[in-house]
């Protein structure tokens, strides 16, 4: 049996996410272990952030991101506002650098509580989201949802955020539509080899917009933040809005900067739910929380 290991499960925007500290140790989270996680109400989660040793010069962790469905993601806007917030609570520092599949990111925590991921910088050449097929123009490719000769949505915009995003822009209620009908099978769509996230966006002001998403590896989430991210830079590069949006998600609502310099900034909250140990080889777990209370799974 392995030895286990702590957790601290947590939520940015209601994006369920467990934090695992494998740090002092050479194994991993096992995708079985994620999957029999996921399977359990209490500990159901939509990613795992993996905390590792740091594997890069000036980097403070390696952090591997697991979806609900033991697949691996390159980036987890609200998964890394937890690690920030897991670490400053632990250490003190407010400042953090991380690496992922994705990259490398910088993070801090501000005196209101409040996290800042500066989440990189976006691609949006077709081979970089990545898609099967040359489009030169990536601001609407050709996908649709329904009858050929009336699709329900089309003309998506693409783009990576260190993972793959389609956004789909709709005039009414972003709840009017069967994202959970949709959602997975424009996900595993073959246009997108290595799968997509599927989101469906409404811009309702120069600086606002709402957004739901069918994530990749794990279903209909409360709050996706990378791409609330690709949905900011989308809508700006479309035309539809500035650069600074705030993006209103069925968590809450997410600040989103896309700088000059490229790099696109999300500011938002993080929230500790409960903590406990767990095996990453098998993914049994038992909590511990303040009163000393245990459940075990
Ligand atoms: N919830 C995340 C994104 C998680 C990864 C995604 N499902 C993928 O596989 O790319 C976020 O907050 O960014």
């Amino acid at each position: 049996m392995t030895t286990r290991v702590p957790f601290a499960k947590m939520n940015g925007l209601g994006n369920a996410i467990l934090v695992v500290d494998m740090r002092g140790r050479d194994d991993r989270v096992l995708p079985e272990a994620a999957v029999t996680l996921a399977a359990g109400a209490e500990m159901h989660f939509d990613q795992i952030m993996a905390v590792h040793d740091a594997r890069a010069a000036g980097t403070d962790a390696f952090i591997a991101i697991l979806n609900a469905d033991g697949s691996e993601a390159g980036a987890c806007g609200n998964g890394t506002r937890c690690v920030v917030q897991a670490l400053a609570a632990e250490t003190g520092k407010r400042a953090f650098t991380f690496q992922t599949a994705g990259g490398v990111l910088d993070a801090k925590e501000h005196e209101d509580g409040t996290i800042s991921v500066d989440m990189g910088v976006p691609a949006f050449e077709w081979d970089r989201i990545p898609l099967s097929e040359e489009f030169h123009d990536t601001t609407q490719i050709e996908l649709q949802v329904g009858p050929i000769d009336g699709p329900a949505h089309h003309s998506p915009s693409v783009a990576s955020m260190g993972n793959p995003h389609c956004v789909f822009w709709v005039e009414n209620d972003v709840w009017s539509y069967d994202l959970d009908r949709f959602g997975p099978l424009l996900e595993h769509h073959p246009i997108f080899p290595e799968r997509a996230n599927i989101s469906i966006a409404r811009v309702t002001g120069e600086r606002a917009l709402d957004l739901r998403t069918w994530e990749r590896g794990a279903g209909l989430t409360k709050a996706c933040g990378s791409a609330a991210c690709a949905a900011a830079v989308l809508a700006n590069r479309t035309g539809r809005t500035g650069r600074d949006v705030t993006v209103t998600v069925p968590g809450g609502s997410l600040a989103i900067e896309w700088r000059e310099d490229g790099h696109v900034i999300m500011t938002g909250p993080a929230e500790w739910e409960f903590s406990g140990l767990l095996d990453p080889a098998s993914g049994a777990w038992e909590r511990e929380d303040a009163a000393g209370e245990r459940a075990t799974g």
